[in-house]
């Protein structure tokens, strides 16, 4: 048994009779619900971003992420039959849109690993809004196939895409991604991505103090004025195998003041509500934000949680929908589609609109106000099965 199969979930077999009720939840009226575009949850957060894992799967072993002593060849893997086929994503993907999702990141495991990833971001391109506005398509990825696919991938309809990369000194980001795997392959990864077309491309970069601190500085300085966008990301407490500790997280205004010290910084306003970075600007020499030095940003999770605006749903491989990152409960969306006598698109979207307007999830919140090594129960599901 994994830690995966110990996330609770739930069965959502009683829609016929539309009386799927989730405890504690304020009901809007039906019209309001299915296909309105205008669904919030209990604490008032709309629903407009949609993050679709596509593989458990990954070529890397990032120690934060999939450690090597658990992901190893015994890990029992989602089998091909579990996952959601393209069409079955883009048949929920398409109800998600007519409740308001605007944009849409492929994530996983690494995305690049699910074969013919271009057929299905071909689907997603063709949605439209309740408005008719194309959505935002974008992907994160470990960078590793990027050189070979950025233009294919662009060619089907994607947007831009995020990759991650923890630093660039080799030995320290070999160690990282525990696959012994070269950082001038990602590098060369991100510049094929920008010859494509593929962006504003981002950079995550996880900083785990001990390990990787002083690779800041240097990533801070190669990104400058490059048109690319650097986020450095708090080590989370995700899953329940990375081991997480408190004293192995550098907190964001950490790292702000350490790059503030040599590369002066400006803070910039939120370009979209429920973002997940705070945006800071390289100053000029008059200390005003100096578009062409570039902005970076920070996501700080565990030391200034953002859950009050959190706009996000996460579908897993197998089709499962999670209302947080930390949850550990999935509602069963693929065995609605796939039961004999299967839902139609009307009930599917019952069925989202109601597990939307049950939401109160905001862990990132609950936990900061505990001590800062306490664990908050309950199984979560790991990153690279929820998606990232
Ligand atoms: N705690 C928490 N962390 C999140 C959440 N969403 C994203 N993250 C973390 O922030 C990282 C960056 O997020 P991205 O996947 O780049 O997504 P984004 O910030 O929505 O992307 P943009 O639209 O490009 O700004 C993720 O890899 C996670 O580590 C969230 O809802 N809660
Ligand atoms: C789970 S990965 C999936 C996509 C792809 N494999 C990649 O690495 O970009 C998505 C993002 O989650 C981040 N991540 C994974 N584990 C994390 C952790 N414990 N804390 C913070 N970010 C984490 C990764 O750095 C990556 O940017
Ligand atoms: S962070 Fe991404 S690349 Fe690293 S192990 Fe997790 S899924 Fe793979
Ligand atoms: S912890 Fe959960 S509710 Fe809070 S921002 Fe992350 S996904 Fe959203």
């Amino acid at each position: 048994m994994t830690d995966r199969d110990t996330a609770r979930i739930v069965p959502l077999l009683d829609l016929r009779t539309s009386t799927l009720r989730i405890p504690g939840a304020t009901y809007l009226p039906e019209s309001r619900i299915t296909g309105s575009g205008r669904l919030i949850d209990t604490l008032g957060r709309p629903l407009r971003d949609l993050r679709i894992s596509v593989t458990d799967r990954c070529n890397f072993r990032c120690n934060y992420c999939m450690p090597k002593e658990i992901f190893d060849k015994d890990y029992a893997y989602l089998p091909h039959k579990a996952l959601l086929s393209f069409e079955e994503i883009t048949r929920i993907a398409k109800v998600f849109v007519a409740h308001g999702v605007q944009k849409i990141r492929l994530t996983g495991g690494e995305p690049l690993l699910r074969k013919n990833i271009e057929r299905l971001i071909e689907q997603l391109a063709a949605l439209r809004t309740p408005q008719g506005q194309a959505l935002d398509i974008t992907l994160t990825t470990n960078g590793s196939l990027l050189a070979r696919k950025a233009r294919d991938l662009k060619a089907a309809g994607l947007q831009r895409v995020t990759v991650s990369l923890d630093g660039l000194d080799d030995a320290v980001f070999r160690r990282m991604n525990d696959v012994d795997f070269p950082v001038a392959d990602v590098l060369a990864g991100i510049e094929a991505a920008q010859e494509a077309g593929l962006g504003p491309i981002k950079i995550n970069m996880v900083v785990k103090r001990g390990t990787n601190e002083h690779e800041i500085l240097p990533m801070a300085r190669h990104f400058m004025g490059s048109g690319i966008v650097l986020r450095f990301i708090e080590y989370m407490d995700v899953g329940a195998t990375n081991g997480w500790r408190m004293n192995e997280v550098l907190a964001s205004s950490e790292v702000v003041k350490l790059i503030h010290a040599e590369l002066p910084l400006v803070q910039l306003e939120p370009s979209n509500p429920g973002e997940t970075a705070a945006r800071w600007g390289y100053a000029n020499a008059s200390g005003q934000y100096d578009k062409e030095l570039g902005e970076i940003g920070v996501i700080s999770s565990v030391t200034q949680a953002f859950c009050s605006e959190c706009n996000r749903a996460r579908l897993s491989t197998e089709g499962k929908l999670f209302l947080c990152l930390f949850a550990s409960q999935g509602y069963d969306l693929r065995s609605l589609i796939r039961q004999e006598g299967a839902a139609s698109d009307a009930d599917l979207a019952s069925a989202i609109g109601h597990i939307w307007q049950g939401r109160g999830d905001r862990y990132s919140e609950l936990r900061s106000a505990l001590a800062p090594d306490a664990g908050t129960g309950g199984h979560r599901v790991e990153m690279s099965y929820i998606g990232g």
